[in-house]
């Protein structure tokens, strides 16, 4: 079957899930491939897709169990109880504040200052809590809207994954509410835009090596913590890396990702003796720069023979090295049991087999941490074609390759490599996850644990509530009334959607 072939019939979508899924995830069983863009919808199904950026695979209504006007008490849900980073955060003391004052939380309690952007699923404005000083990211969706549209199961797998994170590279969810016609959650907010934007503005419009490793291991700490909690992100991609205030990352948008089962597991180090040997996916001396599509079958497995010679001359008595030559175990979590037959994604994002239809796992967002990182260094997608669907054929089909002036280094063209061989069980981290991955030599010198304190690329300018408010003024708010309603009082009249 010639590779076109393939991929018309990939999106025939009809068998039943494999592997091991949670309650959320085994509702996917039905679905449809369905493309998502401003201009309407197509039918995947026949490969009929249009020139959208995104597609999803809309799933059943589950029936979700949203109660009206209240704010989800739920125990543990919006509580820090259970996020121990968050002890120390004012938001969550004001927010408190107002619960122990009030009772409950409502949109009552907050001001919209301004919307911030809209998704498939629902508007993000700016919300100050009032009489606090704090803001926050409210994601503001109409349950009409998402009835109609059998988006409901969307949303609500989006707030439990919210609901279930604490680190510092995710958002935090800090309540969520119900209206009458709307469902609202409280996140924290990112005052320094998305990275793609960011981007945009380096010289290039791409960014130098050091600074594409910085967000690269932010990212890769995101993940592995998301994988742990068993959840395949499923849309990296740099408009969805929010910069925060210090210059470090939040990865936002939990409405493609997928629940499954995860076992973490304590695994001996890949070091041997001790000594981190550089897991290369291609012997450096045999690479030309303009590389095509890797040799690379065992990536974690590959090592350059003369590298592990040097290593083995170089080792150190046992007396000198002390405890690192006794190979720590290393906590592996990847949901590697995980299945899905969805067609979701961003079309240049994809990894094969979710357009193969083959069904996909974890393997997929390290795929896309592979695309992700070649954007960064290159300001482009290596498979982006002249539409969608010679964008979908090139992942498929075309072997990867590098600019020809391609000023990056060998590390992070053999990275690269690793994560983008189509085959998903030959792919860099599909056995361990981001324990593998971070071994690799381009995160050399990367301080994992202390990754927080490292000075970022660039910091925002500072956010000031006040330049905000003033534009905000009766006096100049014609921007205001295209979009939500602003008045003085805090109470809304109208949300602007979709
Ligand atoms: N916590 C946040 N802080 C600041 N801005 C945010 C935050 N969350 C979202 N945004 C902004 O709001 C926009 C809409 O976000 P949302 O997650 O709803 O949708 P999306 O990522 O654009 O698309 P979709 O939901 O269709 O995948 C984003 O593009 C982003 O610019």
């Amino acid at each position: 079957m010639s590779t076109e072939e393939s991929l018309s019939s990939s999106f025939t979508v009809t068998n039943s899930l494999s592997g091991k899924l949670s309650d959320v995830t085994s509702s996917e069983t039905h679905y449809n491939a369905e493309k998502l863009s401003e201009s309407g919808s197509a039918n995947a199904q026949g490969g009929g897709y249009g020139e959208s950026s995104k597609i999803i695979a809309a799933r059943a209504s589950s029936g979700s169990s949203i109660s009206d006007s209240t704010e989800s008490t739920s125990s543990n849900f919006c509580s820090n109880n259970n996020k121990p980073h968050k002890a120390n955060d004012k938001s969550w003391d004001a927010i408190q504040a107002i619960r122990i004052r009030d009772g409950v939380l409502g949109l009552n309690h907050f001001r919209l200052l301004k919307r911030l952007g809209c998704g498939d699923i629902g508007s993000v404005y700016l919300a100050e809590l009032k009489g606090a000083n704090c803001c926050f990211a409210m994601k503001v969706m109409d349950k009409g809207s998402l009835a109609s549209r059998k988006k409901e199961l969307r949303a609500q797998t989006e707030r439990e994954i919210l609901a279930s994170l604490d680190h510092p590279f995710l958002p935090t969810l800090y309540s969520h509410f119900e209206t009458e016609k709307f469902s609202c959650l409280v996140m924290e907010y990112c005052m320094g835009g998305d990275l793609h934007s960011l981007r945009q503005r380096q010289p290039g419009k791409h960014f130098t090596e050091q600074a594409a490793r910085f967000y690269a291991s932010e990212i890769l700490l995101a993940l592995e913590y998301l994988h742990m909690l068993g959840v395949i992100y499923r849309d990296l991609k740099p408009e969805n890396v929010l910069i925060r205030e210090d210059g470090h990352i939040m990865l936002s948008d939990f409405d493609l990702s997928l629940r499954s089962i995860v076992s973490p597991t304590l695994v001996k180090s890949s070091t041997l003796d001790g000594q981190r040997v550089p897991a290369y996916c291609i012997q450096p001396l045999c690479v030309v720069s303009s590389c095509v599509q890797p040799a690379c079958t065992q990536p974690s497995c590959l090592i350059p023979s003369l590298i592990l010679q040097r290593s083995k001359k170089n080792r150190k008595p046992k007396s000198e090295t002390g405890y690192q030559l006794s190979p720590l175990p290393e906590l592996v979590a990847e949901p590697t049991g995980a299945r899905s037959m969805s067609f979701v994604g961003t079309h240049e994002y994809l990894a094969p087999e979710i357009i193969k239809g083959e069904g996909h796992g974890s393997a997929v967002d390290w795929w896309t941490f592979g695309i992700f990182l070649y954007e960064l260094l290159h300001g482009k997608t290596p498979y982006k074609g002249s539409g969608n669907r010679a964008t979908l054929y090139n992942v498929v089909g075309q072997p990867l390759k590098f600019p020809e002036t391609s000023g990056v280094s060998f590390a992070a063209r053999d990275l690269i490599r690793g994560l983008l061989v189509k085959d998903p069980l030959q792919r860099l981290g599909s056995k361990r996850g981001a324990t593998e991955i971070k071994h690799h030599p381009f995160f050399d010198g990367v301080n994992w644990a202390l990754i927080r304190s490292t000075v970022p690329p660039e910091v925002p300018q500072p956010f000031e509530l006040e330049s905000i408010e003033h534009r905000n003024s009766p006096a100049s708010s014609t921007e205001n009334s295209q979009n939500a309603d602003l008045n003085s009082s805090g109470s809304y009249l109208d949300f602007d959607f979709f």
